[in-house]
C-alpha cells in the first residue's frame, strides 16, 4: 500500500498467491486480479544478464533458443517472484512488471481516444500555445500533443515569421519528414511540383499522401505572407466525424470504404508514386484509425463489375458530402506567426482560392515520430 501526496491510498500491484500449473503459472494479485502466464512467456521474459541486454532493452536469445523447460520451484513475496527452472536457470520478476499483462488492461492501454468535433466548436478547444512554452517546457509540449491526440489539431503562436523558426517547431513535433516535396517546404504559386497546392486554386478538404504506403503523420503549415490579395482561408474537418456519420446513415457505403482499396497516385517528370488502400482504415477492434481521402489524387481504376463502380462513386460522394458541409468545417485564416499542426491520419485540410502573393512554409512529420514524442511525454503507452 502506498499513499499519494493527497493521501489517496493506492494498491500497488502486489502478489497475493502463485500457483504452478501445467506448463504455466497463475498469479493472484492483492487487488483481486488473476493472470496466467505460459512457461515459454515467462522464460522469454527472464531479465537476467544472460537473457537480456538491460542497456538496450533487447533479448539476448533467439526465439528458437527458448529452452523447452518446466518450472521446478517458485519463491515469492509481495513484490517479487523467483522461478527456478528444470535446467536450474533462475529468473526473477517484479510484481509491477507482471501486473501489466492482464490482457484487457494491456489491450486498453494501447487505445487512443480521439474526441470527435464538428466545425467551429473546435476553435475554442484546440491548444493555442506560445512557441517558447511549447519548445521549452514539458507542460507546453504536453498541451500540444494532447490536443493532437484529442482533436488532431494544435496551434502554436508567436513563431518568428521564418522557415528557420518553423523548422524548430517541426523538429520539436518529431522531426522533419522528407518526401519528393523536400523537407522544410516554402511554397507559393510557383509550380515547383506537379501539384495544385502550388497554385492559387481552391483545394477541397483532403488528406495528403494517399499515394504513399504510409501517409505523413502530421502536416505543419505557417503562412509567412499573404499580400495584395484575398482568400486563402484554411478549411479543416474531422475525418472521423464524417466517417462516423456515414456509418450511421449509409452503413453499406461505410462498409465498402473500409474494405475497398482506392488507388491514388502522384506523378511528375521524375516520380510516380502509387498506392491502394481503403479510405477508412479500421483496427482489429473495428475502430477508425485513419482516413485516406483525397478527391484529386485518385488513380484511374477499373472495376470488377458495374455494381462495384457505382458503389465506389456513391460511397465516396456520400462521405464527401459530410466533409464538404460548411457546418462541419472550421474555416480560419492562417496569419504570419501562427503555426498550424494537424493529424494527417484524421483531419482533412484544404483552402479557399486566393489572389495576391501567398507564401506558406512547413513540413510533414511521420506518425511514428510524433507518437514517439507523445509517448516519451507519457501521454500514451
Ligand atoms: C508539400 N506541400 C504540402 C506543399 C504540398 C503537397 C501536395 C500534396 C498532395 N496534393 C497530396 O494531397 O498529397
Ligand atoms: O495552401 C494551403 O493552405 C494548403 C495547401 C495544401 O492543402 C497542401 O499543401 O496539402
Amino acid at each position: 500500500m502506498w499513499r499519494h501526496r493527497n493521501n489517496i491510498v493506492s494498491v500497488m500491484n502486489v502478489l497475493d498467491s502463485v500457483s504452478v500449473l501445467d506448463k504455466s503459472l497463475s498469479i493472484k494479485f492483492e487487488d483481486g486480479t488473476s493472470i496466467a502466464y505460459e512457461d515459454c512467456w515467462l522464460r522469454d521474459h527472464c531479465r537476467c544478464s544472460c537473457c537480456y541486454h538491460a542497456d538496450t532493452f533487447q533479448r539476448a536469445h533467439h526465439l528458437l533458443d527458448i529452452p523447452d523447460v518446466t518450472i521446478s520451484s517458485v519463491l515469492y513475496d509481495k513484490q517479487t517472484l523467483q522461478i527456478t527452472w528444470s535446467d536450474n536457470h533462475v529468473s526473477n520478476y517484479k510484481a509491477q512488471f507482471l501486473a501489466n499483462f492482464n490482457y484487457e488492461k494491456w489491450k486498453n492501454s494501447k487505445k487512443l481516444t480521439p474526441i470527435i468535433w464538428r466545425g467551429l466548436e473546435i476553435a475554442d478547444r484546440v491548444a493555442k500555445i506560445h512557441v517558447n512554452k511549447f519548445l521549452n517546457s514539458d507542460e507546453g509540449a504536453k498541451t500540444v500533443f494532447k490536443s493532437l491526440l484529442d482533436y488532431g489539431v494544435a496551434l502554436i503562436e508567436n513563431v518568428d515569421v521564418s522557415v528557420e523558426a518553423t523548422e524548430k517547431v517541426c523538429n520539436a513535433l518529431g522531426g522533419v519528414q522528407h518526401t519528393m516535396f523536400g523537407g522544410m517546404w516554402r511554397f507559393t504559386t510557383v509550380q515547383d511540383h506537379a501539384d495544385t497546392a502550388y497554385t492559387n486554386l481552391p483545394l477541397t478538404v483532403h488528406n495528403d499522401n494517399t499515394y504513399f504506403t504510409e501517409a505523413a503523420g502530421l502536416q505543419i503549415l505557417h503562412c509567412l505572407e499573404h499580400t495584395n490579395g484575398t482568400g486563402g482561408e484554411t478549411l479543416l474537418v474531422d475525418g472521423f466525424y464524417g466517417a462516423t456519420l456515414l456509418k450511421d446513415q449509409h452503413p453499406d457505403d461505410y462498409d465498402f470504404l473500409t474494405k475497398f482499396d482506392v488507388e491514388a497516385e502522384y506523378m511528375d517528370d521524375s516520380h510516380h508514386y502509387k498506392y491502394s488502400a481503403p479510405v477508412i482504415r479500421l483496427n482489429k477492434m473495428k475502430e477508425i484509425i485513419q482516413i485516406r481521402f483525397n478527391v484529386y489524387d485518385r488513380s484511374t481504376m477499373a472495376f470488377s463489375s458495374r455494381e462495384e463502380c457505382k458503389t465506389y462513386y456513391r460511397s465516396l460522394r456520400n462521405l464527401s458530402k459530410y466533409y464538404e458541409n460548411p457546418e462541419f468545417q472550421w474555416k480560419f485564416k492562417l496569419k504570419p506567426g501562427l503555426v498550424m499542426v494537424m493529424d494527417n491520419f484524421r483531419v482533412l485540410h484544404g483552402r479557399t482560392g486566393f489572389s495576391g502573393k501567398r507564401v506558406l512554409c512547413g513540413s510533414y512529420v511521420s506518425r511514428s515520430d510524433w507518437l514517439n514524442k507523445a509517448r516519451t511525454l507519457r501521454l500514451i503507452q
